[in-house]
């Protein structure tokens, strides 16, 4: 099987290194500053001690075009907001047997990708874990969790797990993907949260202020979800409906009762963070965004996810400073008055 990665970053750089450590075809597409970075020899780690390289990666910059050729299985990498160019882009690379994997957050963006290539199989992927690129030239898997591809009706899916499945990088797949892809929108509800108070997750999770307002955005998407007959699969250790009650713990029984929800490293920081400390826009439609469009659409109450979209999209425009203490951001959040 051919594989091309398209949008090699944190990702799909990670997602391309694991598949060219396991000897699969791999091409990976993306910017040139971000491969130059990777071209003497790219080095994967994980939190659980395991690792993998200098791995020789086949890498095409801005001028891949040239080369272009369909591939079997193209994994999307690139950010929500790139989908809608991406699609156009992509086109060299699919031919009718084609499979497109979007390993997007959030919810929809498939949808984008369908709309252009009906006769493809379009799957969607959920990804669970977080990546950092510790040091130029070497991504590092911050969080457990399985890679989720969505089961296909040829079997493909299944053959790609039992190839792909791998210390580095657990592999599963499913064919509940949109609780799934629910219950994951949960847990980036705090990419918001982590982006607006500019520290690492960890250290937003010992605040309970911080954790009072996740708390709130996931009573909206529950409530959300249970009127839409969503029933979302369980991500962490309590189920997902428990969470806004853990969140809602005294710091000292917090940290003593989730300690799994601590257990990440201290560095750790979500995509959101990345993409507002770097002057891009956030995917926040796709999160918050697509909580409240479907709330709305049924009438119900999502005062705080709108909120928080409002201060998100202050701070893209420049207009608000991210670094907002826990009180602050319950104030903003209308948590508190
Ligand atoms: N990072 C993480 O830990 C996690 C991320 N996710 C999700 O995974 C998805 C990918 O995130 P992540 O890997 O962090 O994103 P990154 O921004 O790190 O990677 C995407 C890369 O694609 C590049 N790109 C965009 N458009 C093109 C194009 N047309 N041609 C070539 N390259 C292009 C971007 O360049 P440029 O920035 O210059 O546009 C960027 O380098 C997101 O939906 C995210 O929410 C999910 C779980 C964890
Ligand atoms: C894994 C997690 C929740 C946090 O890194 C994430 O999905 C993100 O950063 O977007």
């Amino acid at each position: 099987m051919q594989h091309v990665v398209f949008g090699a970053g944190l990702i799909g750089g990670y997602l391309g290194g694991v598949l060219t450590h396991l000897e699969q075809d791999t091409r990976l597409i993306g910017r040139d500053s971000t491969l130059s970075r990777w071209q003497p020899g790219l080095r994967l780690s994980d939190y659980q001690g395991h690792q993998a390289g200098p791995l020789k990666l086949q890498i095409q910059g801005s001028d891949w075009r040239e080369t272009a050729v369909p591939c079997d299985v193209l994994w999307l990498t690139v950010k929500c907001t790139h989908l809608a160019q991406t699609a156009v882009d992509i086109a060299p690379l699919v031919d009718d047997k084609t499979v497109i994997l979007c390993c997007q957050n959030g919810i929809g963006s498939d949808a984008l990708i369908k709309a252009i290539f009906p006769r493809n199989q379009v799957l969607r992927v959920m990804v669970p874990f977080n990546v950092v690129e510790t040091v130029p030239g070497c991504l590092h898997r911050g969080s457990e969790g399985k890679l989720t591809l969505e089961s296909d009706a040829s079997g493909l899916v299944r053959a790609l797990v039992s190839l792909l499945d791998c210390d580095l990088m657990p592999i599963d797949c499913t064919s509940a993907m949109t609780p799934l892809q629910w219950a994951k929108l949960q847990l980036n509800l705090g990419n918001a949260v982590n982006a607006l108070a500019d520290i690492p997750v960890k250290s937003m999770l010992e605040q309970r202020g911080y954790r009072l307002v996740l708390a709130a955005l996931m009573d909206e998407l529950l409530t959300l979800c249970k009127v839409k007959g969503v029933k979302l699969p369980r991500l962490t250790r309590v189920p997902a409906s428990w969470l806004p009650l853990v969140l809602r713990l005294p710091d000292g029984l917090f940290t003593r009762l989730a300690r799994q929800m601590l257990a990440i490293d201290p560095q750790v920081r979500t995509s959101m963070w990345w993409d507002l400390s770097q002057g891009k826009d956030t995917e926040i439609a796709y999160l918050n965004g697509a909580v409240i469009e479907q709330a709305l659409s049924l009438g119900l109450d999502c005062r705080v996810n709108q909120a928080i979209v409002a201060l998100i999209h202050q701070a893209e425009q420049g207009r608000l400073k991210p670094g907002l203490s826990a009180t602050k951001l319950m104030e903003r959040a209308g948590i508190i008055h």
